[in-house]
């Protein structure tokens, strides 16, 4: 993992570790030579030999100028440590968020435990590389300055360098064990983090206030939100009061080690065995020894508690793959879409949404697919776009099964207006040519597809046209107004973006016309039809009435084809579809009496 990390390192800026690696040498050699040579001047000051005043300046000099060096140099060090970090985070971010885009389906964006993968992965990417960088920059800087400072106390006093390694490695285990420790925790957490984040945004958000309000839910989700933040407080505590005991018991230590290494200094002097300036010169080997440590200890905890997160990263990079790829880019449709026996459903264990489907969407038909809620008609959707593969069948594209053609190429061919439709917080231009980024600059075509979709006029007449922000997320300015659309207004904005690829060989509209008012929904039936007339085309919708031109009408239950046929000869045969359309009728049928009586009576 640390390997992973120095890699990411290396590879963001190879210049940028060597020059980091290169100051951390010459900073970490400088406090041994500086208080080697302080002990020089010591002993020349207090000795009973005679010293030249040159010597003396000389050392007094160096001893001033090195330690101004060393100043200078953490400065420098800080700074090319902040440019490396930015570096390093950039090309991490970058991996990461291509990586993301690479998942070919939805089964990673749907599956919690890799969900929280790609959350830590993401905390980690900003971190772990930096922080292994960093710390092997102090632990090389450290290891010189402990070296330089081992060796002469081992020269001056050999059990006193024992006593200090001892230290050492009490120390590493403990911080080591407080970084686990602390990893763990984040680990067990992070569902918990997860609720957190849901309740608080649901409190905040726009959407859900209307819903909250109304219905006095707030208390509720304000309780649970709190409750889930105590649950991560308690446990950062717990995680706190560990690190601090284990600190604690790590500066007595290092204060034990310091006052025994007084005595035996002092005691050592006493006796005449060293000099003065041998002593200066343990007294800061202790004190320089210890304060390295600790610095690199910190470092070590810290970076031991960024890889474990760090782990989530390098998994994230290796996942496999969720939908292998094929070769071919598929040519345009010429016969036309065959569905094979297909079965599928979401897990192994849940129920299977299609059971052993057969249909053809013949090149250059109308095909409406109708069913009741949950009979899967968004899953079949689903497959034709291949978010998923079917766990038996195959789906073929003028006789080849799609899973052999290029996931990307076949997606080119197809625009889809789907029911869970997004908003996107960006400009009008920009919500509409996100459905073919190539056409983000045309807004001629732009403008065509949402005059299609009976939106034109609409985005025409905000305050800034079509540059005007569908959003008040994101102003910069009091005066730069955003506006805000209502329900079937975003549904035609989102029905735009599907028809601005005029060149897709199939076009699915999944509930095109729910939120549209009754002549929205006639005016963009109208051309819609006219779209539609001799493309390939399918339509889901529970409005019956909207698919009565439909060359041909599936209907599903239960993930099966129970039906199909034109909407004249389904109605006589007087099946589902004969029921769900009398159904529907009879709604209006019964409206319409009621509204008769009324005026009537
Ligand atoms: N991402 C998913 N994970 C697990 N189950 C799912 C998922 N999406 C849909 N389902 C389940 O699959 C079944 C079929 O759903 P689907 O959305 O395909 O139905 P539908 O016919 O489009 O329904 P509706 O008319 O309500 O839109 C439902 O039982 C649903 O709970």
């Amino acid at each position: 993992m640390t390997a992973g990390a120095l890699r990411l390192g290396w590879q963001a800026s190879p210049l940028g570790v060597v020059g980091q690696l290169l100051l951390a040498l010459v900073s970490g050699v400088l406090p041994a030579v500086t208080s080697y040579l302080g002990k020089l001047l010591v002993d020349d000051l207090v000795g009973r030999a005679a010293v030249s005043g040159g010597r003396i300046a000389v050392l007094a000099a160096a001893v001033a100028l090195l330690g101004g060096l060393g100043t200078a140099l953490s400065s420098v060090a800080g700074f090319a440590g902040t440019v490396m970090g930015r570096a390093v985070n950039l090309t991490a971010q970058d991996r990461l968020y291509r990586r993301i885009n690479d998942f070919r389906g939805l089964r990673p964006f749907e599956d919690p435990q890799t969900q929280d993968t790609i959350r830590l992965a993401e905390q980690s990417a900003q971190d772990a590389p930096r922080q292994v960088l960093e710390f092997a920059v102090a632990t090389v800087r450290s290891a010189v300055t402990i070296a330089g400072f081992l060796g002469t106390v081992l020269v001056f006093w050999p059990p006193m360098a024992l006593l200090l390694l001892g230290t050492i490695v009490v120390a590493a285990v403990g911080q080591l064990k407080v970084a686990q420790h602390a990893a763990a925790s984040t680990k067990r957490m992070i569902s918990t983090v997860r609720r957190q984040f849901f309740y608080r945004q649901l409190l905040t958000d726009r959407r859900a206030a209307m819903e909250i309000r109304l219905f006095g839910a707030g208390p509720m989700l304000h309780g649970r939100a709190v409750e889930s933040l105590r649950e991560t407080s308690d446990a950062s505590v717990a995680v706190a009061r560990r690190n601090t005991l284990v600190q604690v018991l790590l500066a007595l230590l290092a204060a034990a080690v310091a006052a025994a290494a007084g005595v035996a200094i002092a005691h050592q002097v006493r006796q005449g065995r060293i000099t003065i300036g041998a002593m200066t010169l343990f007294t800061t080997a202790v004190a320089s020894v210890q304060g390295a440590l600790s610095g690199v200890l910190i470092q070590l905890g810290r970076t031991d508690e960024v890889l474990q997160h760090f782990g989530h990263y390098l998994a994230l990079m290796r996942m496999p793959q969720d939908l292998p790829d094929g070769p071919t880019a598929p040519a345009p449709l010429r016969s036309g879409i065959t569905f094979e026996d297909v079965w599928f459903r979401y897990g192994p264990d849940s129920p299977w949404v299609l059971q052993g489907v057969d249909l053809v969407l013949p090149r250059g038909q109308a095909i409406g697919l109708v069913g009741v809620n949950g009979a899967g008609k968004s899953t079949l959707v689903k497959l034709l776009c291949r978010f998923y593969d079917p766990e038996r069948g195959r789906i073929l594209w003028d006789g080849t099964d799609i899973r052999t053609l290029s996931v990307a190429e076949l997606r080119r061919r197809i625009g889809v207006t789907f029911q869970d439709f997004m908003t996107y917080d960006m400009s009008a231009r920009d919500n509409i040519g996100v459905g073919s980024p190539e056409l983000l600059t045309d807004l001629d075509r732009i403008r065509d597809a949402a005059a299609r979709a009976d939106i034109d006029a609409t985005l025409t007449a905000l305050p800034r046209g079509y540059d005007t922000l569908l959003s008040r997320v994101f102003l910069d300015s009091k005066k730069d107004k955003g506006a805000l659309l209502s329900g079937g207004q975003w549904q035609r904005v989102a029905l735009a973006r599907s028809l601005l690829r005029t060149s897709a060989d199939l076009l699915i509209l999944d509930e095109p016309n729910s939120g549209l008012d009754p002549l929205a929904e006639r005016r963009v039936h109208r051309t819609l039809d006219r779209h539609r007339s001799g493309r390939t085309s399918l339509l889901v919708s529970h409005r019956l009435s909207a698919l009565r031109g439909a060359d041909l009408i599936v209907v599903l239950a239960e993930g099966r084809i129970v039906e199909q046929g034109a909407h004249e000869l389904l109605l006589s045969r007087g099946g589902l579809y004969a029921e769900l359309f009398e159904a529907q009728a009879e709604g209006y049928q019964y409206a319409a009496a009621r509204g008769g009586e009324r005026i009537g009576g």
